[in-house]
């Protein structure tokens, strides 16, 4: 049974109890490039309790750095080794985990900041921004010549993808033997900053129809992330918690990281999905409706 957080005493208790706080961004800190209300707040009020924070995304469009930009703009303070996004968790993975040989490289259906975080890797990749895939010129295998060093294909959230890279992306996985398939993060939509949008798990889907097989997934909620994470940065889960606004992403990677969740109402879940008869499976420790409440704790 989750508990529903409402006086200022248990929002201090909390903070007493977590010097470790991961926090989801889309959702819980922003839509799209607006700041929810009272994140700022929050935010600092746990750096002044010398808390460790951390961002824990899955929208893989963005490198750290570029979080880092997005972050400054918002006027919120963060450092590039507090973030952790699905882009650079997939191109560690690919670089440290498949340990992709320096000849091969990777078929990229995503953008600008997962193929920076591959190049800041060392991991050699096609297709992506390349403005020759991101063409509405119908697909003919005529015209297409496969690379035989496509060891991987690697897909994220694309906002220009298109019948001609799906259709790339199906011929190095059919042809090419061994081609892995990958996905950032398999969220069904995406919360932007005027309503709900197809996520990256609406990208990837056309391929798993037409192969008849899913992609190995890298973030939330696989501990691929959660590996990426604890390989550069020490907390104790006993006192570390996870903030979220997705139950089967933030939720279930908080508790397969054995670390305590609290689920916000700001983003993708639904009162509906908490309670009632279509309640989900997936049971937070906590649940209040924005961050905001937690500067109750002051
Ligand atoms: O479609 C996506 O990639 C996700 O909706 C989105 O990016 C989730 O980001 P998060 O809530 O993990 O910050
Ligand atoms: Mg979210």
């Amino acid at each position: 049974m989750s508990v529903r957080l409402s006086s200022p005493e248990e929002y201090a208790k909390l903070l007493d109890q977590y010097d470790t706080w991961m926090f989801d961004c889309d959702g819980v800190l922003w839509h799209g490039d607006r700041l929810i209300d009272g994140a700022l707040d929050v935010l600092r009020l746990l750096r002044e309790r010398n808390k460790k924070i951390l961002f824990v995304t899955n929208n893989a469009t963005k490198s750290r750095r570029s979080y880092k930009g997005k972050f400054d703009q918002l006027g919120v303070e963060a450092n590039v080794d507090e973030i952790y996004g699905s882009a650079y968790a997939a191109a560690v993975y690919i670089s440290s985990v498949m340990k992709l040989p320096k000849d091969k490289k990777v078929y990229v259906i995503g953008m600008a900041g997962l193929e920076e975080e591959l190049r800041n890797e060392g991991v050699s990749y096609i297709g992506g921004t390349d403005p020759a895939d991101n063409t509405l010129e119908p697909f003919t295998l005529e015209n297409f010549t496969l690379d035989p060093d496509v060891a991987a294909v690697v897909c994220g959230l694309d906002t220009r993808v298109n019948y001609t890279k799906l259709s790339i992306a199906f011929q190095y996985i059919t042809r090419n033997p061994g081609c892995q398939f990958l996905c950032t993060n398999e969220d069904s939509t995406y919360p932007s900053a005027n309503g709900l949008l197809p996520g990256a798990g609406a990208i990837s889907a056309p391929l798993r129809y037409a192969l008849g097989k899913d992609p190995l997934s890298i973030g939330k909620p696989a501990k691929t992330m959660l590996d990426c994470i604890q390989a550069k940065v020490h907390f104790d889960p006993k006192r570390t918690i996870m903030v979220g606004d997705r139950l089967n992403t933030d939720i279930l990677f908080g508790q397969a990281g054995g670390v305590s969740t609290l689920l916000v109402m700001t983003g993708i879940t639904q009162e509906t999905d908490i309670t009632g008869p279509n309640a989900s499976p997936i049971i937070p420790d906590y649940i209040t409706s924005s961050i905001k409440d937690l500067s109750a704790a002051k």
